[in-house]
C-alpha cells in the first residue's frame, strides 16, 4: 500500500467571489495553514450539496449571502497529512456586508496581480487559470 491510499481525503468547496471584475481572497486566520491566501469555503457535510455546502461555509465565515452561478475547476492536491479534493464554484456577494470571522483578511484582487499572492499550493493553480481567464475577466 502507497502512503496515499492510507491517507484522509478531505472533500471541500470554494467560491470565487466576484464583484467590479475583481476576485475575494481570503488568508486562513487557524491551523495548520494559518497566513496562506485561499478561496473561503470548507468541508462539505454528507446531506448536502456541493453548492449547498458553498453557501452555508460563506455566510458562516464571511457573513454573506451568496448566490452560487457555475462550477470553475476541481482540484486534487496531495498535502503530506491529507488529500484534498476541492470543487471551485463561481459566485457574487447578494446580500450582507464582509465580516471576517475566521479569517485573518482578505482583499479583492485583479485578475493580473492575482500571481502575487502566497496562494496555498492546491489554489495556485486556480489561481493561475483565472489570471489568464478572457473569457471570464475580458
Ligand atoms: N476552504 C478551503 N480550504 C482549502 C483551500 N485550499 C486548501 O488547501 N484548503 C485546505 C485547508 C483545510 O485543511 C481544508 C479545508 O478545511 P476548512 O477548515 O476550510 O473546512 P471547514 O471550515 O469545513 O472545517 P473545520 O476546520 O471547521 O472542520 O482544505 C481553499 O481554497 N479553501
Amino acid at each position: 500500500m502507497t502512503t496515499s491510499q492510507i491517507k484522509k481525503k478531505i472533500h471541500v468547496v470554494a467560491g470565487i467571489l466576484i464583484q467590479n471584475g475583481k476576485i475575494l481572497a481570503t488568508q486562513r486566520g487557524y491551523g495548520e495553514f494559518k497566513g496562506g491566501w485561499e478561496f473561503p469555503g470548507g468541508k462539505v457535510e454528507p446531506h448536502e450539496t456541493k453548492e449547498e455546502a458553498l453557501v452555508r461555509e460563506l455566510k458562516e465565515e464571511l457573513k454573506v449571502d451568496t448566490s452560487i452561478q457555475k462550477f470553475y475547476e476541481h482540484i486534487d492536491y496531495e498535502y503530506p497529512s491529507f488529500l484534498l479534493s476541492m470543487d471551485c464554484f463561481i459566485g457574487t456577494i447578494k446580500n450582507g456586508e464582509l465580516q471576517l470571522v475566521e479569517h485573518e483578511a482578505a482583499k479583492w484582487v485583479l485578475p493580473a496581480d492575482l500571481l502575487s499572492i502566497d496562494w496555498l499550493p492546491a489554489d495556485l493553480p486556480i489561481a493561475q487559470k483565472l489570471a489568464q481567464d478572457t473569457l471570464l475577466f475580458p
